[in-house]
């Protein structure tokens, strides 16, 4: 079997190297496919959601914003080296079909419950919408994001395009935080993963500003995954706190030189994501629509994998060839697709005048047409399915894809 994988891989390799940049549609050998649809990774905002809601208790503005900078930084992991974890390596996720949901919560006893809607909004471009509330605490995020990938030297570079939002309702505030630009390292040696590159912003309608700097391999300890933040308010030059060290391990915050918190993976497991046993899904809902293609990737049956695949993939493209003859789009079921809201469009001028002043780089919010616009969470659509009003509306969608993936 390693014969055969060390062939495929170099065969696979080359491959990468003429791929036109949609990732998904290169065709990966099995023992590079993950069971999990991308439309799983919203989950990894939030696996430790008493650092989430942790924001909503800080009355003193600049103590919210240090939380939510130091939320942000217990996230990256999860959302960047999880799979390495638990999979031995980065692994190809499956390409999400358009409307495909991931739905689920986390019970914590302080936090109480956090509640996940991730929906996969284009296919062409690939791109994920997500909504993540906690009611108790007033507390949501939400955001969607997509993916250009190129390839360079052995290494896929891949810049995300798409915003994050995090709203405290207490406070009636909002943070824009943009993604992290990353690349895949290892691809050579059959074991990818990923390392993050550049800086990300956090930039808050309160005037705070966190700057995260992905340093990699530091110089002196030669460790990888290094970073260094600093948090700074609009117009001022001061640093009010730095914040460094390792996002796959552990990193310290200071006041000056002084230690005043610190945070490690070690010391903080994550909370486990609960989902509605498959049989209770909704056919939409990723785990009960990719389940036969999970079993033939565990039989590692390239055969089966093809097969199951292009039955979801062959009712996809039936789908969208009827809805273009009847001039009609796949209704989401969850979000909208509109043009920059207000708040986001504050918050982007207030980043932008900020960082350009600070010679940060400019925050933009890339070219909405690469994600075929900007998704924002339908609080309509929402109470619609949680009402029952759209009962009809969702059921004749399902009938749709079962009724095109049955032949
Ligand atoms: C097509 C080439 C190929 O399959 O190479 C196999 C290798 C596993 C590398 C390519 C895949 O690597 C995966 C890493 C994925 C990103 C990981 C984390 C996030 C954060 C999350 O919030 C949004 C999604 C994002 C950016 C993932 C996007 C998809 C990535 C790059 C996978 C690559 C196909």
């Amino acid at each position: 079997m390693a014969a055969m994988a060390g062939t495929t891989w170099t065969s696979f390799v080359k491959s990468i190297a003429s791929f036109n940049g949609d990732l998904a549609s290169m065709t990966a050998p099995p023992f590079i496919l993950s069971k999990a649809s991308l439309v799983e990774f919203s989950a990894y905002w939030t696996e430790h959601p008493k650092l989430f809601v942790a924001p909503a208790k800080e009355s003193d503005p600049e103590k919210r914003a240090l939380a939510v900078l130091k939320w942000f930084l217990s996230t990256l992991k999860q959302q960047y080296s999880s799979r390495n974890e638990k999979l031995g390596s980065e692994k190809k996720p499956l390409n999400p079909f358009l409307g495909e949901l991931f739905l689920g919560h986390w019970d914590d006893p302080e936090a109480g419950k956090t509640e996940l809607i991730s929906e996969q909004v284009s296919h062409h471009p690939p791109v994920t919408a997500y909504s993540i509330i906690n009611e108790k605490h007033g507390v949501k995020l939400q955001g969607y994001n997509g993916q250009k990938a190129s390839f360079a030297s052995m290494t896929i570079n891949v810049k995300q395009v798409g915003l994050a939002r995090l709203h405290i309702d207490a406070y009636d505030e909002d943070y824009l935080i943009t993604l992290p630009t990353l690349h895949i390292e290892g691809l050579v040696y059959g074991t990818p993963y990923v390392e993050l590159e550049k800086s990300t912003i956090i930039q808050s309608s309160s005037g705070y500003f966190a700057k995260i700097e992905y340093t990699g391999k530091g110089w002196v300890s030669g460790k990888k995954n290094c970073f260094n933040a600093t948090l700074q308010k609009v117009g001022s030059k001061d640093i009010l706190y730095t914040i460094s060290g390792q996002w796959t391990d552990s990193f310290t915050v200071k006041k000056g030189k002084t230690e005043v918190d610190s945070f490690s993976h070690k010391n903080n497991p994550t909370t486990p994501l609960t989902l509605k046993p498959i049989e209770e899904q909704d056919p939409l809902e990723s785990r009960r629509a990719w389940a036969k293609v999970a079993v033939a990737i565990d039989k590692g049956d390239y055969e089966e994998i093809g097969m199951e695949k292009s039955k979801i993939e062959n009712a996809q493209r039936e789908l969208r060839k009827k809805e273009k003859e009847e001039g009609k789009t796949w209704e989401r079921r969850y979000f909208s697709s509109v043009e920059k809201d207000s708040a986001t469009g504050k918050l982007l001028d207030l980043a932008a005048k900020y960082s350009v002043s600070l010679g940060v780089p400019a925050v933009t919010l890339d070219d909405p047409s690469k994600t075929n616009g900007i998704w924002l969470f339908d609080e309509k659509k929402y109470e619609g399915v949680k009402s029952g009003t759209r009962e009809e509306e969702l059921k004749a969608a399902v009938e749709k894809v079962e009724a095109a993936t049955a032949h």
